[in-house]
């Protein structure tokens, strides 16, 4: 059964299940995985049926995606490789306990696959599913996967992600506003400074339409700089961030500027967020008139938000989307929508935000 909330100008994740199915699934999947490992077979074994045994066998003869005889190019192998080390192997299951969830890819199965031998022929690397809406290419994937064909599962997919990567001086609050906009959650005790980079998908409605975001937490420290880097062309949106209680992140705010002129696209969205708006007068150290100035000498919009609070959290990502949609990356330009007025006349200052009042 496909869930979609009722409140059109709600945040929502892309792909819904009921609770009870999730519940069916992942006890099927644990069975599964169960069986995989005492039978050496699943996914890509010879013992397993349909899709994914024609497709995955692990003869040196088959070919687990693509044309028969395609070899991508041993760099690209090692890309790949090297994505899915940084991306999928911290073995993060805590997503699966929730009723209300959108799949990853990696979360429907495509990762349970055991260890291959580098670079061969079976090593995975990317392959496209096109076609009409509602042939079946969101279902065929997860039989694919899981073996499972799951009736009336999915809503429609919304298009290709859009790419936003939030930039800023380690410690700022990034993974902190991403976890508050993704599960609405603040979780001061999730301090692990981000290794490299993480990415969280999440639809965003936007006048009835539905927008993906594919939204990039990078490392601040100076260390993995060489990394995110690799990302910023891709971006469709930058968040930037400084810290209000740390007067250094603030004044590092011009060399992140220098660095996403030298790496990213000319027409990247940018919004500027002063972060820890929460914290009090003592605490601060950046005055919300000094990052006002700021983002005027560079043309960006400002805002400050709250990562504890929620405050300007979901007007931070729906201005990105809206800008994105109104440029047409997204169905249609209407033309209209200005991004620094949208967030002028949306920004919540401190005293006016509700759980502010309650704190
Ligand atoms: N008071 C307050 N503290 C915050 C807020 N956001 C984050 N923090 C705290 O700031 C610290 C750093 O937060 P992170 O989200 O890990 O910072 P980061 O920018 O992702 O850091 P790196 O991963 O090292 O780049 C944590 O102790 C958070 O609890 C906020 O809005 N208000």
């Amino acid at each position: 059964m496909s869930h979609i909330p009722d409140d059109a100008s709600s945040m929502s994740d892309d792909v819904f299940e009921d609770p009870e199915t999730t519940q069916r699934r992942l006890e099927e999947t644990a069975r599964y995985r169960a069986n995989y490992a005492t039978s050496g077979s699943g996914l890509g074994g010879g013992g397993s049926s349909g899709i994914g045994s024609s497709l995955g066998g692990s003869s040196s003869n088959a070919y687990s995606t693509g044309y028969p005889g395609y070899r991508p190019p041993v760099k690209a192998l090692q890309m790949y490789a090297l994505e899915d080390a940084v991306f999928h192997g911290d073995g993060d299951d805590d997503e699966y306990e929730d009723g209300w969830r959108s799949y990853r890819y990696d979360e429907v199965g495509m990762y349970c696959q055991p260890p291959q031998p580098p670079f061969d022929d079976t090593v995975n690397h990317k392959t496209i599913l096109l076609g009409d809406s509602g042939v079946g290419k969101t279902s065929f994937l997860v039989k694919y996967n899981t073996g499972e064909f799951r009736l009336g599962s999915f809503s429609a997919t919304v298009g290709i992600a859009l790419t936003v990567i939030m930039l800023g001086d380690s410690g700022v609050g990034k993974t902190c506003l991403l976890i508050r906009f993704y599960d609405g959650k603040y979780m001061p005790h999730y301090y692990i400074t981000t290794v490299g980079i993480d990415y969280r998908n999440k639809v965003v409605v936007v006048d009835g339409t539905r927008v993906k975001l594919q939204i990039w937490d990078t490392a601040g420290q100076e260390r993995f700089r060489s990394v995110t880097h690799t990302y910023y062309r891709d971006a469709h949106a930058l968040l930037l961030l400084y810290d209000v209680t740390n007067k250094t992140t603030y004044d590092n705010i011009r060399a992140w500027l220098g660095e996403i002129r030298d790496y990213t696209q000319d027409d990247v969205v940018i919004v500027l967020i002063g972060n820890k708006a929460d914290c009090s007068n003592s605490e601060r150290q950046v005055k919300r008139e000094d990052g006002e100035r700021l983002a005027r000498e560079h043309n960006v919009p400002f805002m400050e938000t709250s990562a504890k609070t929620g405050l300007n959290v979901e007007l931070a990502f729906s201005a990105v989307a809206r800008q994105l949609k109104c440029r047409g990356t997204v169905n249609g330009d209407d033309g209209k929508f200005n991004v620094h007025d949208y967030v002028r006349d949306n920004t919540q200052a401190r005293t006016m935000c509700a759980q502010c009042k309650s704190m």
